[in-house]
């Protein structure tokens, strides 16, 4: 796929109204919710519905799932535009609920990307995050990223422990179609700093500005 010259920009983790605003503010391009109970940054399906109604057209809404029921995912579909996967769920399970999905991919030693964007085919994109055994996500760590090659099939969403110092040098190497952070911006778990959304908005943008993409 073309490789875009504005690098797009998630935010994820967002639990509080004023993070919500600050963030659509900023200009972010996707917010995420973890609607995962064992994350410090879970929200349930009530409060995802009260936070997505503040959120307006086209910026992108995501649900972070990590092997969910039907019955959770039933109670979400409505508040989200896209369904974001971090457990050991099946394309088929990913599909079930006839949203737009991406798959989330930690980079555990041996992990062929081609051969997971194949069987991941119907995701709309491919996140890429670092491993750590046992902790499905958002663990702040970054991985190697000339792992990644530039020859993938699939959009990648560049994550883990990314920055905003960090991710200019990120997209330098990877050249990825967006990137996705929650601990980089953060105080705490779930509580956003709207100077340091600003900051990473900004070094996205720097890093945009410098690429010689043909
Ligand atoms: O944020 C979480 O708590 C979380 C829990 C389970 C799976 C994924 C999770 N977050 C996602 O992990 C990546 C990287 O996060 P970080 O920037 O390193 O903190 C990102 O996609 C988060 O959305």
């Amino acid at each position: 796929m073309p490789i875009p010259t504005r690098t797009r920009v998630k935010f994820c983790g967002l639990t509080r109204e004023e993070d919500v605003d600050a963030a659509v503010a900023a200009g972010a391009d996707a917010l995420g919710f973890v609607l995962w109970p064992g994350s410090g940054r879970a929200i349930d399906p009530e409060r995802l519905a009260e936070l997505s109604a503040r959120i307006p057209a086209f910026v992108t809404r995501v649900g972070l799932f990590v092997d969910p029921s039907p019955a959770l995912v039933d109670r979400c579909v409505a508040h989200l535009d896209l369904l974001q996967f971090h457990g050991d769920e099946s394309p088929a399970t990913c599909a079930a609920a006839g949203r737009a999905w991406i798959k989330a991919l930690r980079m555990r030693d041996g992990l062929d990307l081609h051969a997971a964007a194949e069987t991941y085919r119907g995701a709309r994109a491919l996140l890429l995050d670092a491993y750590r055994p046992g902790v499905p996500g958002g663990t702040g760590e970054t991985f190697d990223w000339s792992r990644i090659p530039a020859s993938l099939v699939k959009p990648v969403i560049l994550a883990g422990g990314l920055t905003p110092d960090n991710v200019g040098e990120a997209i330098a190497a990877v050249r990825p179609f967006a990137v996705d952070v929650s601990g980089g911006i953060e105080a705490a778990p779930g509580v956003k700093e709207t100077a340091r959304m600003a900051a990473f908005l900004r070094a996205v943008r720097w890093a945009d500005d410098q690429r010689s993409d043909p």
